[in-house]
């Protein structure tokens, strides 16, 4: 992420510095060009800029009037110079013609110095605003993308996506009306001033700055930009190689390898340092032909001017107006090609981000979806087809089932046979190929989706926490639920004295993703957090994690506790803990193959049997090598 202090880029408009110093300065930055990115960045951009008119206006403004008086300080030097030129001081009227100079001066600067300022404050607040914007509205559809999406997408990135694409943002917008725009005013500004009184002066500069410009572009992206990203991927395998070395250490010393990955680091730093040396090579000889040009356009005006007073047609004023009107014009030019790698490296940054904007969501509520209402919590699956997006082939294929309301159901099966993806369909958490699941009745592809979940609660097999206090965590079943209502879930969830006896108890934060608490206290976290959900629904995802026998148990009673009065769907992987459930569902490749009670399911000879039978002989069979080891 950049740094938050983020004017020093904006040299041209601020303070011109050497070429080659800011070209090092730049030159880690991935440089590549896209024309569809460049297109879809400035379209971002503008659809920004239209939601903020007057801001812009006031920028734009201040910036045209500020650049404009630096065009107009070189003639006022001029005059000062002729005026100087003219006599001595004590002469009355060569002291008012300089008095009058130094005076144009100076309020020229002042007012360039006030105008500037105010595009400054102005900028403030517009780009503070634009990515405010930005932030908020990227997390607004981050969260709203599909499982699928954040299955796919890894949450670190997506967090970099947004900051990176923030400060680019910032930096595309700060180079674009602060530096670029009063170059190009400058530019214009002192070939009009100048070709005013000489048109060959106003042409020399007008074609002088287009060449120079398009030479910057040329030689930036054509010549610098591949070698900068090469540089670049060496510098990323530098970093990589660092750390893969420093955080397999224990590896390292085990096997006494310092010295071979010392050489295999030297090999890396070796192809690094080529590459990065071939880059400021490139950005020296690049620096040297735009010094070139400048110079030649240097020569050519002063040149001219000379020329023109050797034949009586020029005052020395005239010569310093010339020569100031360069030296401005010269500031604002030398730094063109950072901001054009400034360009160039914010709309790299923006793109992804950019394109999280295009996306539609996978699953979208229908225009004008209504909130379902859950009564009783009664679900029926018909003819549901559904294939998950990666997949070729249908993962259910015509599926019927009906859940009564209030019904405790085991799902059960082997490990991939659509457990999970049942109850996944349920949140609508995927769109379904074809068929309906109803809940009370009502097509939940036709509801909200933010109301369907809201009234379905889960227990996760392994819970995710914020990282916030255990209050808020069980609390986020229930926004603004009191303390006593919070105290009292916990209790139920059995989780209430393990809280109590931490130091903070409820005030106690959880680390990230819940890292501070045992397995089996998240799930009492998690069931909690459930109980003040009170949804008709609810959704046990039984942990597999071998949890201490106690905590089990308490957790066994908690969810028992929780069960009573909703329909309850029980993911199992345990079957002894789902003998006691109304009903189970056998699931086998996407297909329920069996269905009943325990008893009924035992007396078959099904997939259900030969589990239970095998988690017997494998309970056995620990219990006897307990035995042994006791014994
Ligand atoms: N997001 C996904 N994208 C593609 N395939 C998936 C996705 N989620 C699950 N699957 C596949 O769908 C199949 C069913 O997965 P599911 O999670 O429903 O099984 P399960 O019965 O709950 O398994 P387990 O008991 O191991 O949790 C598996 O083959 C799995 O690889």
């Amino acid at each position: 992420m950049f740094s938050s202090s983020r004017r020093p880029s904006i040299s041209g408009f601020l303070r011109p510095s050497g070429l080659l110093r800011s070209y090092k300065a730049t030159r880690r930055f991935h440089i590549d060009l896209r024309g569809a990115a460049f297109r879809d960045v400035f379209a971002f951009t503008m659809r920004h800029w239209s939601k903020q008119p007057v801001r812009l206006a006031i920028i734009m403004i201040a910036v045209l009037v500020a650049t404009l008086l630096d065009v107009l300080t070189p003639l006022y030097s001029g005059r000062l110079v002729n005026a100087v030129a003219q006599g001595a001081a004590a002469d009355a009227v060569v002291w008012d013609a300089a008095l009058a100079a130094f005076s144009m001066l100076i309020a020229l600067a002042l007012g360039a110095v006030v105008m500037r300022n105010i595009a400054f404050i102005a900028v403030n607040d517009f780009i503070l605003k634009m990515m405010s914007d930005i932030a908020s509205d990227a997390f607004h559809r981050v969260q709203r993308f599909s499982t699928d999406w954040h299955a796919k997408t890894f949450a670190g990135s997506t967090v970099r996506k947004i900051t990176r694409g923030m400060w680019a943002f910032c930096l595309l917008n700060d180079t674009i009306l602060l530096a670029l725009f009063p170059s190009l005013i400058m530019l214009v500004g002192s070939s009009v001033l100048l070709g005013w009184y000489w048109p060959m002066m106003g042409l020399i500069i007008a074609c002088g700055s287009v060449g120079y410009v398009a030479l910057i572009i040329i030689l930036s992206l054509g010549y610098v930009a591949p070698a900068a990203n090469l540089a670049n991927n060496w510098d990323t395998r530098l970093g990589g190689s660092l750390a893969d070395a420093i955080s397999c250490n224990a590896v390292v010393k085990g096997f006494g390898a310092e010295v071979r990955e010392d050489h295999r680091l030297a090999k890396v730093i070796s192809k690094w340092r080529h590459r990065t040396l071939r880059t400021w090579v490139r950005g020296t000889v690049s620096a040297a032909f735009q010094g070139i040009m400048l110079l030649a356009m240097r020569a050519a005006l002063i040149g001219y001017a000379l020329f023109l007073w050797s034949r009586g047609q020029t005052t020395p004023g005239d010569i310093a107006l010339v020569l100031a009107s360069f030296t401005v014009l010269y500031g604002y030019l030398r730094d063109v090609s950072i901001h054009v790698r400034n360009i160039q490296r914010s709309v790299n940054e923006m793109e992804e981000l950019v394109q999280t904007y295009s996306q539609p969501p996978d699953v979208a509520d229908d225009p004008g979806a209504k909130p379902i209402r859950i009564t009783k919590g009664h679900i029926d699956f018909e003819s549901v087809h559904f294939h998950y997006g990666n997949h070729w082939s249908p993962f259910y294929s015509d599926l019927s089932i009906s859940i009564e309301a209030g019904a405790r159901v085991g799902l059960v099966g082997p490990s991939g046979s659509g457990k999970t993806t049942f109850v996944k369909l349920i949140q609508r958490l995927y769109d379904l190929d074809a068929g309906r699941i109803l809940i009370d009745g009502q097509d939940i592809s036709r509801v909200t989706q933010g109301s369907l979940r809201s009234q379905i609660a889960i227990v996760q097999q392994e819970p995710l926490l914020f990282h916030r206090s255990l209050a808020e965590n069980i609390a986020y079943g229930r926004p603004g639920a009191s303390r006593s209502d919070v105290e009292q879930a916990a209790r139920l969830a059995s989780a209430h004295d393990f809280i109590a006896r931490l130091p903070n108890g409820y005030g106690t934060l959880v680390g990230e993703r819940g890292v501070k608490l045992s397995g089996g206290e998240r799930q009492r976290v998690a069931i909690a957090r459930a109980f003040l959900a009170d949804a008709p629904i609810l959704i046990l995802d039984e942990a597999t994690s071998s949890l201490d026998s106690e905590s089990e148990v308490l957790i066994q009673k908690a969810m028992e506790r929780l069960m009573v009065g909703r329909t309850t769907l029980v993911i199992a992987h345990r079957l002894s803990t789902v003998r006691a459930l109304d009903r189970l569902l056998v699931f086998d490749r996407g297909c329920i193959t069996e269905q009943g009670d325990h008893d009924a399911l035992i007396r078959r000879d099904g997939i259900y049997r030969r589990l239970f039978e095998r988690q017997a002989l494998e309970l056995t069979k620990g219990w006897d090598e307990t035995n042994v080891q006791h014994g």
